[in-house]
């Protein structure tokens, strides 16, 4: 037997495109070492997966411990990663032990880490060279064992260029750089991953039955530029199960009902992507710069391009995807909040409720999400 197929990481990253089993197999190599690991990648890529087949496959005891640096604000992440002696700030009324300690004998995943600020950048230095932890308002020194795993989906070096990340962490960090291919070039794992995928929200939901993917499907998703990665290809199955469950979804589905959720105009694709990260994350994390509410209606003009690009569209399947990701946003921004979520929606509490019943939309937001 092949002993790369017992591998956590060949469990958890699914895929057999070459890069995907170059990744996987650099990954099985550096998993024990206790060197630091950059992973690199463009967004919902897979970087927090490799983090996770990291650790799994280092043999360590401890947890895994994982903070988002963008997700933190800067005066609340010195706190949150070295933790505090009590009476070290005003409400610091017990100790409580940091991030850092928390994954003692384990591996601390900082995603995001072009987003920590410039001065908690020098302290993350210091803790990597001491291999020691010192509290916030403490004295002592407190020995680490950790492994450190960071991911970006910046261009750190060019960070590092015009001065907003230290080069000597960047080097500090950079001892495994680790690259994940966007999903655009490795094709060869749509088919395999979008199997994986139906299979574990077929367990989630086993009273709906999954979409079946034609030929055709398959074809117009392998056509597709995926500029969200493998979230994108996650919220297209999650559509598909709502519009499409125990049918055959064909490549005109594909295109016109499941990837059909673009900006009027085919414009930039950073304006895309803001779009689709805000469909795609349902958490209220604003991401990139989005496309401003106006309760204002939409006007024809906005629209007209959409023609220019389809035959037909489906006016119907359009307006439940809007609805599906709305009510899933109001959910996400209200910590799946009924009241308030409906609230948000301008609509009853027991409409929105039929409403989550009939969309098969969970409470927490992401019910339709792996
Ligand atoms: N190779 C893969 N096989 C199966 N699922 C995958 C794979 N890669 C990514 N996914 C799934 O895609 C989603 C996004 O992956 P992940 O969160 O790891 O991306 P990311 O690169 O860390 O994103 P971000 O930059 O936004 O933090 C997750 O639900 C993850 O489980």
């Amino acid at each position: 037997m092949n002993h790369v197929s017992q591998t956590a990481t060949s469990k958890i990253i699914i895929g057999h495109a070459a890069s995907t089993l170059e990744m996987k197999r650099l990954i099985e190599t550096v998993a024990p070492s206790a060197g630091p690991v950059l992973v690199s990648g463009p967004t919902g890529a897979g970087k927090e997966l490799v983090a996770q087949a990291l650790h799994e496959d280092s043999g360590r005891s401890g947890e895994l411990v994982a903070v988002n640096c963008a997700a933190i604000p800067a005066e609340l992440m010195e706190s949150e990663l070295f933790g505090y002696e009590k009476g070290a700030f005003t409400g610091a009324d017990k100790r409580r032990a940091g991030r850092f300690e928390q994954s003692d004998k384990g591996t601390l995943f900082l995603d995001e880490i072009g987003d920590m600020p410039p001065s908690l950048q020098t302290k993350l230095l210091r803790v990597l060279e001491s291999h020691t932890v010192r509290r916030v308002g403490g004295s002592a020194e407190i020995p680490l064992d950790l492994r450190l795993v960071c991911a970006t989906h910046k261009d750190l070096r060019e960070m590092v260029e015009n001065g907003s990340f230290r080069a000597d962490l960047y080097y500090r960090l950079n001892v495994f750089p680790i690259d994940v291919p966007p999903l655009a070039e490795r094709t060869d794992d749509i088919e395999a991953i979008l199997k994986s995928l139906v299979a574990k929200h077929h367990k989630r939901n086993p009273s709906i039955k999954p979409p079946l993917f034609a030929d055709s499907a398959y074809k117009a998703l392998l056509a597709y530029d995926w500029p969200g990665n493998v979230r994108e290809l996650r919220n297209v199955i999650d559509r598909a199960f709502v519009l499409f469950g125990g049918c055959e979804v064909t490549g005109q589905h594909v295109r016109e009902n499941l990837l059909s959720l673009r900006l009027p105009n085919e414009i930039n694709p950073i304006e895309r992507d803001a779009l689709w990260e805000a469909t795609a994350d349902l958490f209220g994390n604003p991401g990139p710069e989005l496309p401003s509410y106006s309760s204002e209606p939409p006007k024809p003009e906005d629209y007209k391009p959409w023609f220019s690009h389809h035959d037909q569209i489906d006016l119907r399947g359009h307006l439940r995807d809007i609805e599906v990701v709305l009510i899933e946003a109001a959910l996400g921004v209200s910590d799946g909040m009924v009241s308030h979520a409906a609230d948000k929606l301008s609509i009853g509490r027991t409409t929105l409720i039929e409403k989550m019943k009939k969309l098969v939309i969970d409470k927490n937001g992401d019910g339709m999400s792996t």
